[in-house]
């Protein structure tokens, strides 16, 4: 019988045999739940998870469940653009800046002497999962997460995008201010080539100091079809010019403000369309991007903290079966917020405050000094706590959560390197009290392009990965499906992690990374990690 048989997994050339992964994969799982052909992974996975009841008289049971899932992967890496809105931002102009650096190999001077490229701070290039333990050691082996499925490099991606700004890439990396003289004279030619595409520009949704940069637009202040269609032919012209398999588009253009949500404007996908058509003063630039690209099957992914996934948006993208992401790249601050209120309530210390305050001088930071703007960061960057405190019945009854505070003030002295400083204050045993002040100087930019490239690789490699589920009786449904549209697996790198209409949103640092890393593991068949470690205990 052929070694997959047994499972469903019947899969082979066409000549009988089942082709082994090619030498340039790192590793290739050995287990009949997992087949390898030129062109895909196939798996079979088990998800055990605890079904819970509540009895009568207000206890609990717990049954253990298993839904087998087989995942298809496929294997061949596209060739893939990067399309970003605000590309002439420090974002922006960083994070293309550090691709052609990485994809150069660049070595500069600096006062601390010479520095190389690198991909620091990126979880897809910088980081390491276990694979499993060695089985003549016992000891952990860990690979580049990288490794774990055939995903793109950043260093092969192809760059555009948008900005209302015209500056070329290199004048509008002098005007970041963001990298290294000595860096920057290396790729400021290649930049100097990388022109903005026009965008549009509807004054009232971003601050008003931002009017004196938009100079390369395209015509109409206020939502349009054409605006839509204009959009939509870019992102079509930009895939056929580069000889594209994929776009991935980005939004890190200046935080807008909350739209208002009204019925019969955005709260279906038939209302949104029509409202755009009717050219409605409430439809943001950032929602018609989502739009173009929902229509035009291209991952549309919002770094910043406003709502432009409307409710019209998030149906339209499930119709077309179109995938979303957001909000927000979590980048500093709020990153060690979400690692440290995570520590100190699993931890069993009652957090009662966290005072959050930081000031920046770029230009996101001068945007933010209005107070539309500001609102919407400030909920990005508050609600960050909510499930970790809601998770802990024993330190917070309902409802009871710890004081929370977030300000920002613009300071255009220190430029991109923001300065944030916390104060998370806790009740600890006996009536003591715990203080913890930190004091980050972020250099905003460098910490958020890892980002941009972690969420466009992951949110490609979720393009490739489809996934039928085994009924109790063992039958499958018939056709491979896409996950859902909204991409919540991205939630690592996002402050305000969209989910699913009605799913429950994870903030929690570590789990979100779990998260992240055991269902590209299930992809190739293999165990989420738990760390028990039995091996290293029963013995
Ligand atoms: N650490 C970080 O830098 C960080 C972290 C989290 C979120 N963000 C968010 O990322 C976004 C970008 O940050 P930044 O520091 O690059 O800001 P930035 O102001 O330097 O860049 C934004 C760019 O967007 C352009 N723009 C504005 N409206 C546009 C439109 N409708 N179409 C096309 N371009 C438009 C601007 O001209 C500007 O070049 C902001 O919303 C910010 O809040 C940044
Ligand atoms: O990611 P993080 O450091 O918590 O939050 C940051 C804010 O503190 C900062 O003021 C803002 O300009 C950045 O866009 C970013 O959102």
């Amino acid at each position: 019988m052929a070694p997959h048989a047994e499972v469903g997994l019947d899969f082979s050339n066409g000549n009988g045999s089942t082709i082994t992964p090619t030498n340039k994969d790192l590793f290739k799982v050995n287990s009949p739940n997992v087949v390898y052909t030129d062109n895909e992974i196939r798996s079979k996975y088990t998800y055990r998870t605890t079904l819970v009841n509540e009895t009568a008289d207000g206890k609990f049971e717990a049954t253990p469940k298993e839904t087998i899932y087989d995942f298809k992967v496929d294997r061949k890496v596209p060739k893939t653009g990067m399309m970003l809105v605000g590309w002439g931002g420090n974002n922006g102009t960083t994070v293309t800046a550090g691709i052609i650096a990485n994809r150069r190999g660049l070595v500069w001077e600096t006062r601390e002497g010479p520095r190389a490229a690198n991909y620091y701070g990126s979880v897809v290039m910088g980081s390491t999962v276990k694979l499993g333990t060695n089985a003549k050691t016992a000891k952990d082996v860990n690979i580049p997460f990288h490794d774990i499925l055939p995903m793109v490099h950043p260093n092969d991606l192809v760059i555009g995008g948008w900005d209302i700004s015209g500056l070329n890439l290199a004048q509008a990396m002098d005007r970041a201010a963001v990298l290294e003289p000595t860096l920057k004279d290396q790729v400021k030619k290649e930049m100097a080539s990388m022109v903005p595409l026009p965008s549009i520009y509807y004054p009232d949704f971003i601050a008003a100091n931002q009017e004196d940069r938009a100079d390369n637009l395209i015509k109409g202040s206020k939502a349009c079809m054409e605006h839509v269609e204009q959009i939509r032919k870019d992102i079509r012209d930009f895939k056929t010019t580069n000889n594209l398999d994929k776009v991935i588009v980005q939004w890190t253009a200046n935080t807008e403000r909350f739209a208002d949500l009204i019925p019969g404007v955005n709260d279906t996908a038939e209302n949104l369309m029509k409202a755009i058509a009717d050219g409605h003063e409430e439809v943001a630039p950032s929602t018609v991007f989502a739009v173009a690209c929902i229509l035009e099957g291209v991952p549309f992914i919002n770094g910043s903290p406003q709502n432009t996934f409307v409710p019209g948006a998030i149906e339209l993208a499930e119709k077309h079966n179109a995938f979303i992401g957001g909000d927000d790249f979590k980048s500093g601050q709020t990153k060690m917020k979400s690692a440290l209120v995570d520590f100190l309530i699993s931890a069993g210390i009652k957090l009662t405050s966290i005072a959050s305050y930081n000031h920046l001088g770029n230009n996101d930071g001068k945007n933010l000094s209005s107070q539309r703007q500001f609102r919407s960061k400030e909920i990005s960057k508050s609600n960050v706590v909510d499930d970790m405190v809601e998770a802990n019945s024993v330190l917070y009854k309902k409802g009871e959560h710890p004081d929370h505070t977030v300000v920002i003030k613009y300071m255009p002295a220190v430029g991109d390197n923001k300065r944030a400083l916390d104060e998370y204050y806790a009740e600890i045993f006996m009536g003591g009290h715990q203080t913890i002040s930190i004091f980050n100087v972020c250099e905003d930019s460098l910490l958020a392009s890892p980002l941009i490239i972690d969420l466009v690789v992951v949110a490609e490699m979720m393009t490739r990965i489809q996934w039928k589920a085994h009924s109790s009786d063992g039958a499958t449904t018939k056709d491979f499906k896409n996950f859902h549209s909204v991409l919540s697996i991205l939630s690592f790198m996002l402050k305000a992690p969209l989910t699913p209409p009605g799913t429950p949103v994870i903030n929690a640092l570590a789990k979100q990374r779990s998260a992240l890393v055991n269902i590209f593991k299930a992809c190739v068949g293999l165990e989420p990690e738990n760390d028990m470690t039995l091996e290293h205990k029963l013995f």
